[in-house]
């Protein structure tokens, strides 16, 4: 199944560029930017290193993997490889779209400019986009506990047209509070730009309520903790609150990473991932994968975790699929066009040959 998933025209909305290169990258980056601060040298071994870090059931225990990600991605060099190796990883997993977001202001270590960093950031990703075949939106991200979120704001719109597709907020959620940054949402809104939110990962409703009602985001990154507001009782079907009927109704997408939820967390176990119940009532759930390296996963192994926790068939992939680039910050002629013409032939041809 695993192959036959990995065919599949795949979408992914929820990808961190400092969070998915290849162990063998960093090891080269390290020795060429003189990073000397790394916990292993030998990349099998720094592959399990990520994974074993990453898995402690906190969120800010998870984040501090990054020192040594971002560490290594300082010069524009650095950055433009990266951005490369991602886009060419993603296109080898079928992925056909992508957006895939990192934060500018960590990049300026060494002396770059903003501009460099997203300048670098971009040639990867058209370079490899189209080396390997597959279209990559760049989400800019302001760290949460910081104060730069406006600059990053301006950062984003600067590059609309260049493959700048949003804005996002990451980092510690809990005491970090979405209206902090209110001033930069709202000046994106005034700009017509999109963004999405990290929200209901690692603290509950209101933090997801601030990202809906406050800031007005088109998106929530993770979103699982809208499962408080939805009762559940043996034998009567489930009631939502005011909050999770309104992310129903107006379609608010879910951008869910189960392994990175189980990592950090924020759900059990797959098996007990709200997304079983959320797919279950309609919610405009997407797949993602948040952090390749961190969680040691794939877009196409997210899917077959799922596959074997909720026995989806085909039509379920497809559904997430469709929801995810009904979703993407896109133009909508494009995103149409992407869904008639690649998504839906693909996916019937999967279905048609698992058939025959
Ligand atoms: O799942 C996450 N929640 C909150 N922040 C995150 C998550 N994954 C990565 N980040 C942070 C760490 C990265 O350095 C930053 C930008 O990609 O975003
Ligand atoms: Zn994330």
């Amino acid at each position: 199944m695993l192959d036959d998933i990995r065919r599949a025209p795949k979408v992914l909305l929820h990808d961190h560029l400092d969070g998915g290169l290849r162990p063998e990258t960093i090891v080269d980056l390290a020795r060429e930017t003189g990073y000397d601060a790394l916990p292993a040298t030998d990349p099998a071994e720094l592959r399990t290193w990520f994974a074993e870090a990453s898995d402690s059931g906190s969120l800010e225990r998870y984040l501090e993997t990054f020192d040594h990600t971002v560490g290594v991605m300082q010069t524009a060099e650095a950055l433009t490889r990266v951005a490369y190796e991602c886009a060419e990883d993603l296109a080898k997993d079928g992925v056909v779209y992508a957006e895939v977001r990192y934060a500018p202001e960590q990049h300026t270590r060494n002396g770059l400019t903003l501009n460099q960093v997203v300048e670098a950031v971009l040639r990867g990703f058209a370079e490899g986009g189209r080396d390997h075949g597959i279209r990559v939106g760049t989400l800019l991200t302001a760290m949460r506990h910081q104060a730069r979120s406006m600059e990053i704001a301006e950062l984003a719109v600067r590059y609309r047209d260049e493959g700048v597709v949003g804005f996002d907020i990451a980092g510690a959620e809990a005491g970090y509070p979405p209206t902090r940054h209110l001033d930069a949402f709202e000046y994106l809104q005034r700009e017509n730009a999109h963004f999405t939110i990290h929200a209901g990962e690692a603290f509950g409703l209101p933090s997801i309520w601030q990202a809906i009602q406050w800031c007005g985001a088109d998106r929530l990154g993770h979103g699982v903790r809208i499962i408080d507001d939805i009762g559940e009782r043996e034998g009567e079907s489930p009631r939502l609150g005011r909050l999770a009927a309104y992310v129903r109704d107006k379609r608010i997408p879910l951008e869910m990473c189960p392994s990175s939820n189980v990592q950090t967390g924020a759900a059990k176990s797959i098996a007990e991932h709200p997304i079983g119940l959320l797919r279950r009532l309609y919610f405009r759930v997407t797949v993602n994968t948040d952090n390749r390296l961190m969680s040691g996963t794939t877009l196409s192994e997210e899917f077959a975790k799922l596959v074997e926790a909720f026995d989806y068939g085909w039509d379920d992939l497809q559904w997430f699929t469709v929801n995810a680039m009904k979703s993407a910050f896109l133009g909508f002629d494009e995103r149409l066009e992407l869904i008639n013409g690649v998504i839906k032939p693909g996916f019937a041809q999967l279905k048609w040959r698992s058939h025959s």
